[in-house]
């Protein structure tokens, strides 16, 4: 473990963030799987334990139905009419001015050098979605070049033995041959990819891009579902983690790879398909998550006031059982109850009524933030945002009927809800306090 904590130190280090030492990756007993990153100091909520430097940023990819739209892949920004890069590899540059820029040279003479195929002349398209599909392949033959080429050897891989997505649609869009030692590395970098890589969301002319980042350092933290830390992002693409509860020296430090608010059997889901494990954590176990019952639905059995929950949360085929009369219902029936209240949720906009029903929601969700012990954590702050997005309207539409003493109220709960959110959200490029949503 020593080289691994030396490489990634050094790596910082030279990529000229400050040293933040009060943690350190092990292996073993101290850690809920593998490797995992422990704190060697205490920390308060709100602490920084570190700033990671990202080892490679690409935009996500375009589904084979065309779902996504794409994104330059130098600046990041949305491009509405996308251009192929005229320097020739075909990846759709926002202008001449990113298609030069110097991060852009190297990997730009490497695809050209493959002759990617014009796949779509007749409707005029000069880029083309499969050699744009393949960014982060091509991004992981940057990482062989020099020393942190270890980062390829030591960092978790996805596993499977189907070909990368990524590395077929590079061979199927170029006419070349593509050689076989980079072919391995970029299979190994998509693979390190799928088992490692953050969401990371940048803010581009007011939009939110979402794009995929590999961390050294996060890449090692494991997942819980009462984390002890949450993250953001800076402009420089550098992931700023901080305590969002108290840690202790010894403790490890945690992050949660999946939605904190999805009940367990959603997260269970998204855990297992996405990075291949079953999460046991202590919330996960209990059906009740911490007496929240947030997976619960309402008995269906006339006049029961009881409410269904899963026998076993850790089983995607559980029966569940309402706690009153007992009624057993299917785990099929429970995914159809979910789809149907998602569709209900998706088509609410905001008139009076549901401004309230809003506001409503915000105050449950802070006190479930609370009872499933979240801490200072991200969705804390953005709930908070968006509470005091609903109270600033309220108070808007409200101003003429109130008396100065209620308004003067409704601006302390505002001022007191933007002290919550700007102190977890400060760094954070996307924040936006203008729009409700
Ligand atoms: C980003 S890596 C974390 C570091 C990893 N433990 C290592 O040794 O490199 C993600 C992988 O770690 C494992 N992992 C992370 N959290 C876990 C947990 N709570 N329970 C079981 N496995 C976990 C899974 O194999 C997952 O795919």
């Amino acid at each position: 473990m020593d080289d691994i904590n030396d490489c990634v130190k050094k790596y910082l280090s030279q990529s000229g963030v400050k040293d933040y030492g009060g943690w350190t990756i092990c292996a073993g007993s101290a850690t809920v799987a593998g490797r995992g990153v422990v704190a060697t100091r205490d920390y308060n909520a709100g602490d920084v334990i570190f700033v990671d430097v990202p080892l490679i940023v690409s935009p996500r990819a375009i589904g084979p139905d065309g779902t996504g739209s794409p994104v330059c892949p130098v600046c990041y920004a949305a491009v509405t009419t996308p251009i192929g890069c005229p320097c020739g590899c075909r990846w759709p540059v926002c202008g001449r001015q990113c298609a030069d820029r110097p991060e852009h040279r190297d990997e730009c003479r490497y695809v050209r050098q493959l002759r990617p195929k014009v796949t779509n002349k007749s409707d005029g398209q000069t880029w083309s979605v499969g050699i744009y599909n393949a960014i982060t392949a091509v991004r992981g033959l940057s990482i062989r070049r020099g020393e942190y080429k270890y980062f390829l050897d030591v960092l978790q891989k996805k596993l499977t033995e189907r070909p990368t997505f990524e590395v077929e649609e590079l061979k199927r869009n170029i006419s070349m041959q593509l050689d076989e030692n980079d072919e391995q590395i970029m299979t190994t970098t998509c693979k390190i990819m799928d088992a490692n890589c953050f969401e990371t969301i940048v803010n581009r002319y007011n939009k939110s891009i979402s794009l995929k980042g590999l961390y050294p350092v996060a890449s090692f933290m494991n997942h819980s579902c009462v984390p002890n830390t949450m993250h953001n992002f800076d402009v420089k693409l550098q992931m700023i983690v901080k305590a969002s509860l108290p840690i202790y020296k010894g403790q490890e430090i945690t992050t949660n790879y999946t939605n904190s608010i999805w009940p367990t059997s959603l997260r269970q889901h998204h855990l297992l398909t996405s990075k291949q494990f079953i999460c046991t954590c202590s919330r996960c176990c209990d059906s009740e998550e911490f007496g929240t019952e947030l997976a619960a639905l309402n008995c269906i059995v006339k006049n029961c006031d009881g409410r269904i929950l899963p026998i076993n949360p850790l089983s995607k085929m559980s029966i569940w059982q309402c706690k009153i009369c007992t009624k057993l219902v299917t785990s099929a029936e429970m995914i159809c109850f979910y789809k149907d209240i998602e569709t209900i949720m998706k088509s609410i906009s905001l008139n009076l009524e549901q401004l309230l029903y809003k506001e409503k929601l915000c105050v449950e969700m802070l006190d479930l933030v609370q009872k499933l012990r979240l801490g200072q954590c991200r969705l804390l702050g953005l709930i908070s945002q968006e509470h005091q997005k609903v109270i600033s309207e309220k108070a808007y539409r409200f101003r003429r009927k109130w008396n100065t003493k209620t308004l003067n109220v409704f601006e302390e709960q505002i001022r007191k809800l933007k002290e919550i959110y700007s102190s977890i959200l400060d760094e954070d490029v996307n924040m936006n306090t203008n729009t409700i949503q």
